[in-house]
């Protein structure tokens, strides 16, 4: 039967590397008790913002191993699956499986954009392979494939999928979702710049990637959402909001690593053919981060 609910914040953790693109995983297990400490409520590994497209399978089966050493059962893990056949990703979650990962967040295979038919049926091979609690990544914006409330109507009697990430950068989707499946699945709110509003219409919590730099600011605007003190969360939301659009765009990576850098929580290194901002991106990027520094609210207060 499939786990506890899932709620709260659950960053997608960014995959740490040496200079030479090597996985450096004592720069993980640094960041994984980062954020355990910080108080955020599972961890999501190899994710897009965890360079999954640039991992092995086994490399990817390495790093989530490094992520379940270091939770150590504090908080659950899930694994990212993002294979572009069915068949590799049933393969993949077998391992993940035995390997001790309490759940997954499952993609939609990235070269082929499935219908909707072809993605349910993806859905429930990889559930009945993997037989983990599944989150689904909704996110037509970059993949191109939409799973609508209608259809997770239909996927209501696979017992593993448990959850959505809600990433269709249409926060009305949230309310639809309620009105077609009730409280069927967990809904996590999977575009950054949209937190407030998506917990602020019932979401249950944010998969986020902000989070990578800032876990105690993101924990505590979902606290004060889940206390309804919105005025408090709001003046959060406002400080947070120019950081979080650097999670939208097709440098999320970098403008994160480089955020992480500049927050002395990490490095830039990142496997080509992605390389570190440079020139005007690189100074606009800053210039968010030392004004959000500069300005950053000790959110410790708030509790
Ligand atoms: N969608 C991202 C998380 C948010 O930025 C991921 O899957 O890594």
């Amino acid at each position: 039967m499939a786990a506890a609910k899932w709620e709260g914040v659950f960053p997608a953790v960014t995959t740490k590397f040496k200079e030479n693109e090597d996985l450096d995983h004592a720069e993980m297990e640094k960041h994984f008790n980062f954020q355990i400490d910080s108080g955020v409520h599972a961890l999501l590994t190899c994710g897009s913002l965890g360079e999954a497209s640039t991992l092995s399978f086994d490399e990817k089966l390495a790093v989530t191993k490094t992520a379940l050493n270091v939770a150590a059962g504090r908080v659950p893990v899930l694994v990212n699956v993002s294979e572009t056949r069915t068949a590799t990703a049933c393969r993949f979650v077998e391992k993940a499986h035995e390997m001790g990962v309490q759940g997954l967040m499952v993609m939609p295979s990235v070269l082929y954009a499935a219908d909707s038919r072809e993605a349910m049926d993806n859905l429930r091979v990889i559930a009945k392979a993997a037989q983990l609690p599944i989150m689904v990544y909704n996110n037509p914006v970059s993949y191109k494939v939409d799973l609508t409330p209608e259809d997770f109507k239909e996927l209501a009697d696979c017992e593993w999928i448990v959850a959505i990430k809600e990433s269709t950068d249409n926060v009305r989707r949230i309310t639809d979702l309620r009105n077609a499946v009730g409280h069927r699945y967990q809904l996590f709110m999977g575009v950054d710049d949209l937190s407030f509003e998506g917990l602020a219409v019932g979401a249950d919590g944010l998969l986020a990637g902000l989070v990578v730099a800032f876990p105690k600011e993101t924990v505590a605007l979902y606290k004060l959402m889940k206390a309804k003190r919105w005025d408090e969360a709001l003046k959060l939301y406002q400080w947070f909001m120019p950081l979080m659009h650097l999670d939208v765009s097709t440098k999320l990576v970098q403008n994160l690593k480089l955020v992480e850098t500049l927050a002395g929580v990490g490095n830039e290194y990142v496997r080509r053919p992605r390389q570190p901002l440079q020139g005007a991106d690189r100074a606009r990027v800053t210039a968010v981060v030392q004004q959000a520094l500069a300005t950053r609210p000790d959110v410790s207060l708030l509790f």
